[in-house]
């Protein structure tokens, strides 16, 4: 990203990143600390709250105030200086007087008019690096609550919300400077001083020239507070539409292989028919409102002109001044329509100031605890004493009961059991993405709740089910927990994942840029790929939860054989409903709903003729037998 410069560098602040060692990928080195400070006070007024945002750009929001208030004094003088204008032009026609003061007030009019250009600028320009800065700060704020929201949180929250309060609530907060506070103070200004110099200049004819005001005010702000109610319910069938379509995109292959085109255009066109009606309903409200108001201006501008006139015909009043009161009210126009706007202003961002607060209010349970401490490295023996864990949307359902054993480094612990039976939920419990609710996990003998998140996550590597990749470089998927890591590294984690090879041999290498999701890679290949990233981190403990189901039994076998070269002073979890991916191990556990049911070396449960003998039986002596017969 190019530095900004001149004025771009008065806007912007530049946020410091430093490049990636490998080159490709950007890594920011900011601090969030100041902007969690501002979203301290759970519980405060919303629009409070925002102000408080707003004002922690002082100087920016004086200079927008103070241009504001400026430009509205050389705004109303501009209905003065054309009153005057216009009867000195008069006396120049009826006595041929000089032009010399009538020159003046033309100078003066086109001073005051560029004055209130140069300062109308000023105060947009200002108000829109208030809002601009605002929205970085709480863009930034809400992305860093997302990285630190717990798992049971999006176990609740539908990502696409989250969106949603990330993209459209946020700009309903950034845009309250502009189109809200600031406009209390210009609205504040100009209908107020207005309508002083407009009564004190003829009391009756400044009552009928501000007679539009109250009924265009009232008008404004109840069609804008409907057609805010509808933007709402609009959001909310936009929300079912995107949803539809994150849906259809994300399950794209089920759909065409099940033919469901059909039935999900048709719930596609549901979804947007609903928005279309609502859309329908807002543009009606909007031509209703906004014609019944511009009849409201004129008649009360006829209602001058008829007044005036006869005021100037009696010799009451000069021409001058009735041009003074039909320029005031044209002034005055917009603003007024506009209160309905600022209205709108203060209702959106509290509704949405709201719901964004709420996000990052979020208790974040799973976080460090007061005075934890890094995790101390030793030798990584990890112990699972007595655990017990519900998950937070279902707290009375235990998953597990009583889970014990024990793995010192060097040794794999092989985890199998029916679908459903927890072995996921355990290897989700070490790198705490969940709380135990019950028992304890130790690595080294420190409780992991006691030590920093930050640290048991980097002793910690879980190479999940479903592998997911990020869309860039082969090198920076495998890079991803360490994007320090040098390339030597980078080979060696791969060569381990058996993925080396297939890498050399593609046009781009490392360099190449996987498609969304690694689409572009085989299941096998993207299984690989996850492999090699948690290798890369070198963990202590390194958890395996069914990640080569999708990989040919040669090539888990090298990669086995790999990883235990890799694994001598690590701790392995192999979780696996295929026992070939096991059966090598230290110590299998069988765990049936959330029990251990059997435990023992693969000879010793054969030996024991329980559970595991039987799927044994079911799985791996038909092929043995066969074998053998070949
Ligand atoms: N995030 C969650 N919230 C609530 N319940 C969950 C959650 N994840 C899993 N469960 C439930 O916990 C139980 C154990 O799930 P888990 O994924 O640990 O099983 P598993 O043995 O790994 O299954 P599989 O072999 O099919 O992967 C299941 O009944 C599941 O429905």
């Amino acid at each position: 990203m190019p530095a900004p410069s001149g004025l771009g560098r008065i806007f912007f602040w530049s946020v410091p990143l430093q490049a990636h060692p490998t080159g490709s990928a950007e890594r920011r080195e900011v601090s969030f600390a100041h902007v969690r400070a501002a979203h301290a006070g759970q519980g405060q007024g919303t629009i409070r709250r925002i102000i408080g945002l707003t004002l922690r750009h002082p100087w920016q929001v004086a200079i927008a105030l103070g241009s504001t208030v400026v430009a509205v004094s050389f705004q109303l003088s501009i209905p003065i200086l054309l009153g005057q204008a216009v009867d000195q032009a008069q006396g120049v026609l009826e006595s041929n007087a000089g032009t010399s003061a009538l020159v003046m007030t033309g100078l003066m009019l086109l001073g005051a008019s560029v004055m209130r250009g140069i300062f109308t600028l000023l105060q947009n320009y200002y108000a829109e690096a208030v809002g601009h800065h605002t929205g970085h700060e709480l863009r930034l704020a809400v992305y860093e609550k997302i990285q630190r929201l717990p798992f049971s949180f999006h176990d609740k929250v539908h990502s696409g919300d989250l969106i949603t309060v990330g993209m459209l609530d946020l700009e309903g907060v950034r845009v309250f400077f502009s189109t809200a506070l600031l406009r209390v103070v210009l609205l504040g200004m100009l209908i107020g001083l207005g309508a002083y110099l407009l009564i004190s200049t003829d009391l009756v004819l400044g009552l009928l020239a501000l007679s539009f005001v109250p009924f265009v005010a009232w008008r404004s702000s109840a069609s804008q507070l409907q057609l805010r109610a509808t933007w709402l319910t609009l959001q909310d069938k936009l929300q079912v539409l995107s949803r539809v379509m994150e849906e259809n995109l994300g399950g794209i292959r089920v759909v065409r292989a099940f033919a469901g085109g059909r039935h999900e255009m048709e719930k596609f066109e549901r979804a947007s028919a609903d928005a279309l009606l609502l859309q329908h309903e807002r543009v009606i409200l909007r031509v209703r409102a906004t014609s019944m108001m511009t009849f409201s201006f004129f008649l009360s501008m006829g209602l001058v002109l008829l007044v005036g006139g006869e005021k100037v015909i009696a010799g009451e009043m000069t021409v001058g001044t009735l041009t003074s009161f039909l320029t005031f009210m044209t002034i005055l126009q917009m603003p007024v329509r506009q209160l309905g706007l600022m209205v709108n202003g203060f209702a959106r961002a509290s509704t949405c100031g709201a719901r964004l607060f709420a996000l990052l209010d979020t208790d974040v349970e799973i976080r460090d605890r007061p005075g934890a401490r890094p995790l101390a490295a030793e030798s990584g023996e990890l112990r699972f004493e007595n655990v017990d864990f519900a998950y937070p949307s279902d707290p009375t359902r235990l998953i597990l009961k009583g889970v014990s054993f024990a793995a010192r480094p060097g040794e794999t612990v092989g985890i199998v059991g029916p679908p459903g039976s927890g072995k996921s939920t355990i290897a989700h419990l070490i790198p705490r993405f969940y709380d135990v609710t019950g028992g304890a996990i130790t690595l080294d003998g420190q409780d992991i709740r006691e030590v920093t998140l930050e640290s048991l996550r980097a002793r910690v590597g879980v190479v999940q089910q479903d592998p997911f990749l990020f869309t860039t470089t082969i090198e920076n998927n495998i890079a991803y927990g360490d994007p320090w890591a040098k390339e030597p590294r980078i080979e060696r984690a791969a060569e381990s994942a058996q993925l080396h090879n297939y890498v050399m041999g593609l046009p781009a290498g490392y360099k190449t840029v996987v498609g969304e999701r690694g689409a572009s890679l085989s299941g096998g290949q993207r299984q690989r790929l996850t492999i090699a990233r948690a290798l890369v981190l070198r963990p202590s403990v390194l958890v395996f939860d069914d990640s080569t189901a999708a990989i040919d039994a040669g090539t888990e076998f090298r990669i086995r054989s790999a990883i235990k070269r890799f694994a001598k002073d690590r701790v392995t979890l192999v979780i696996s409903h295929r026992l070939g991916a096991l059966m090598h191990a230290d110590q299998i556990l069988f765990i049936e709903n959330g029990e251990v049911l059997e435990r023992g070396t693969h000879d010793e449960l054969l030996a024991l003729g329980g559970r595991y003998r039987a799927l044994y039986d079911l799985q791996v002596r038909p092929e043995a037998d066969l074998r053998e017969a070949g």
